[in-house]
């Protein structure tokens, strides 16, 4: 990935990295000349050469690591970018929904982003590795120095060596286990910071005093975190402890040696000037190799999460010669349709079998729970049933191509989004052609009558719809940016599904919940004079909206109770008929007083 994204640095970067592991053993050797020929009285000239060296690798040793700490920053960057927009990409190209709802994935999602796009891993992984390189070089040289001073000495120091790595190794893979380990955890502990610090979750917060109760179970994520990387740390510093006596033992019986070599005249100064730089030498270079083996295997056992997402393949099969979705011309079936969100799930849909004529208006009703908004998900194939099958004009969905059958739909979700972006960008989410052409978001907005608030913004159409990015001497300024009403921005998200014309089918899954009964009455209307062929699926708990519907089905349990126009299923008096008598009663007693000011003029299941 570094060699895709920064190739020039990553050259650039290896040349100093490396040149650094020369540097402690030419200056050693050097070092040794200089006492050597100092003591057997050499000339000037004799002294220059190590004496140069010894200065140019003095300065290189200052220099370099600033050079080198820039280009591993640029690089960070660059692959840091690189790294970001692969993994968006990645998940932008999951075509269903079930891997945003499973937490192991999710867990790995955020794994990636934290290691691999905020933090440098990459980077990490490949300075660990130069590093690993240089300290072998650095240790080959030292080595090679002690071997001609003192074999049994080099062997001593090799031999000391072994368990430093092992243990580091060990390490790295424990911190590395943790990290994944700890992941519930830390998944409740950003779960509970998010709703401590959001807007939407203030209100009750506030007014119900739950704050103290977050806090609490926030905290219990953080302390279980912080208890299983108490335990790793633990663990590092015995082992580290007793590796430092190691270290320190070796060097000790190393110095004994020599300084009695010496006094026996079997060594020279430089020779124990080389020895005592050499032991030092080895075992920091012994050190960082067994640090920078533990970080880039650290690195690499993390950057494993990135590329499990960046490589998770499609979860909703693709045929490998998609069938043509041409404009809807007879209509869609479902035929025993069984779905289920996971397989230890209860059933939600049990063996649907619906026909929806193209051009019809179909309403889906039925209690909380009974299956609504999970079937127009299957509709939008976010999911695949279990069992049966959708077919589009007789095409099975999962032969046509996703995005043909996207483009052919247009939808406003119970669950809406609001973007803070302007209302023209917000609006122009549902087909980004739209973006340079106002009159068409002029027009859709009209549709969802939210023109006339949006017209009259500072800023008209470009005016932000959000109070989120401002610097703090704007936030005064409403021109900078405001918020619209729960309804308003309902009628936004009405908007933006209207500016996606043209689609042959339109979902909507409650989209008058948060309108005044007149604006609700204006939508359906509008919705009814705009329909021209149009296939819609309408969901909605007020019985009074759906009445004008084609077809209205019944929901109950995951199964189809009924079906009919709507002076059928009251002529049935089946479930539909005693909702309805239901709603229209409630209606009657509240109107009754003064119908005049009655809050609402629609039924609503109750
Ligand atoms: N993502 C999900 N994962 C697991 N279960 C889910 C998920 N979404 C919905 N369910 C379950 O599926 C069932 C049907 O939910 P659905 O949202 O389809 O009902 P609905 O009829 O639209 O309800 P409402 O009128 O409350 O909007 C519910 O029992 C719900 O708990």
């Amino acid at each position: 990935m570094v060699m895709r994204a920064a190739p020039g640095i990553l050259a650039l970067y290896t040349g100093p990295a490396l040149a650094m592991g020369f540097f402690p053993v030419a200056a050693a050797w050097s070092l040794k000349l200089v006492i050597d020929r100092l003591a057997a009285g050499a000339t000037v000239g004799a002294l220059l050469l190590p004496v140069a060296v010894l200065t140019a690798t003095g300065v290189a040793t200052a220099a370099l690591p600033h050079l080198a700490h820039y280009l591993r920053t640029e690089m960070d960057r660059r692959v840091g970018q690189y790294a970001q927009d692969r993994l968006f990409l990645a998940v932008d190209r999951f075509p269903g929904l079930a891997r945003f709802e499973n937490p192991v994935f999710l867990d790995r999602l955020r794994l990636a982003q934290q290691t691999v796009v905020a933090k440098p891993v990459a980077g990490q992984a490949v300075e660990g590795a130069l590093g690993v390189v240089r300290s072998v070089l650095t240790i080959v040289g030292f080595l090679g120095s002690l071997f001609v001073i003192s074999p049994p000495t080099m062997a001593l120091v090799l031999f000391a060596a072994l368990p430093v790595l092992a243990a580091e190794l060990l390490l790295s893979r424990r911190r590395a286990a943790t990290v994944w380990e700890i992941g519930p955890d830390e998944r409740r502990q950003f779960f509970y910071m998010g709703l401590l610090a959001n807007v939407e979750a203030a209100k009750e917060i506030r007014l119900f005093g739950t704050g103290a109760f977050l806090r609490g179970r926030m905290l219990a994520g953080r302390r279980s975190a912080d208890a299983a990387r108490r335990t790793v740390d633990r663990q590092e510093v015995r082992i580290r402890a007793g590796l430092g006596l190691l270290s320190a033992s070796v060097a000790g019986a190393g110095l004994l040696w020599t300084v009695g070599s010496a006094r026996g005249g079997g060594l020279t100064p430089g020779d124990v000037a080389v020895f005592l730089a050499a032991v030092a030498g080895v075992q920091t270079a012994l050190t960082a190799l067994a640090g920078d083996v533990a970080t880039t295997h650290h690195a690499l056992l993390l950057f494993g999460h990135y590329l499990a997402v960046v490589r998770a393949g499609p979860e909703l099969s693709a045929p490998a010669d998609p069938r043509p979705l041409p404009e809807l011309r007879c209509g869609i079936e479902l035929r025993d349709v069984w779905f289920r969100y996971a397989p230890d799930h209860p059933w939600v849909l049990r063996g649907i079998d619906l026909w929806i004529p193209a051009g019809s208006s179909l309403a889906l009703v039925g209690l909380n729970g009974s299956g609504k908004s999970t079937l127009v998900k299957l509709l939008c194939r976010f999911y695949d049933p279990v069992r049966g099958s959708i077919r589009w004009d007789g095409v099975d969905l999962r032969d046509a191509d996703i995005a043909d059958l996207r483009r052919r739909i247009s939808a406003v979700f119970q669950d809406y989004m609001d973007y803070d972006m302007t209302a023209a960008e917000s609006i122009a989410q549902g087909d980004l052609d739209a973006l340079g052409e106002p009159e068409r978001l002029r027009r859709a907005a009209r549709r969802a009558g939210i023109h006339e608030v949006l017209a009259a913004l500072p800023h008209g159409y470009d005016t932000l719809l959000s109070r989120m990015f401002f610097a703090e001497a704007d936030k005064r300024n409403p021109a900078t940016g405001v918020m619209l009403s729960g309804g308003q921005s309902q009628r936004l998200a009405l908007a933006r599904a209207f500016v996606r014309d043209r689609r042959d089918l339109m979902i909507l899954d409650e989209p008058s919940a948060g309108l005044d009964a007149a604006a609700e009455h204006e939508i359906h209307t509008s919705l009814r004079a705009h329909r021209q062929g149009l296939t819609s699926v309408l969901i909605s708990h007020r019985l009074g909206a759906v009445r004008e519907a084609d077809i209205i089905v019944v929901l109950d349990g995951g199964r189809v109770a009924e079906r009919g126009s709507h002076g059928q299923l009251l002529c049935a008096e089946g479930r539909y008929a005693r909702l309805y008598a239901l709603q229209a009663a409630g209606y009657r007693q509240e109107a009754a007083p003064d119908p005049a000011t009655a809050p609402d003029a629609s039924p609503h299941i109750a």
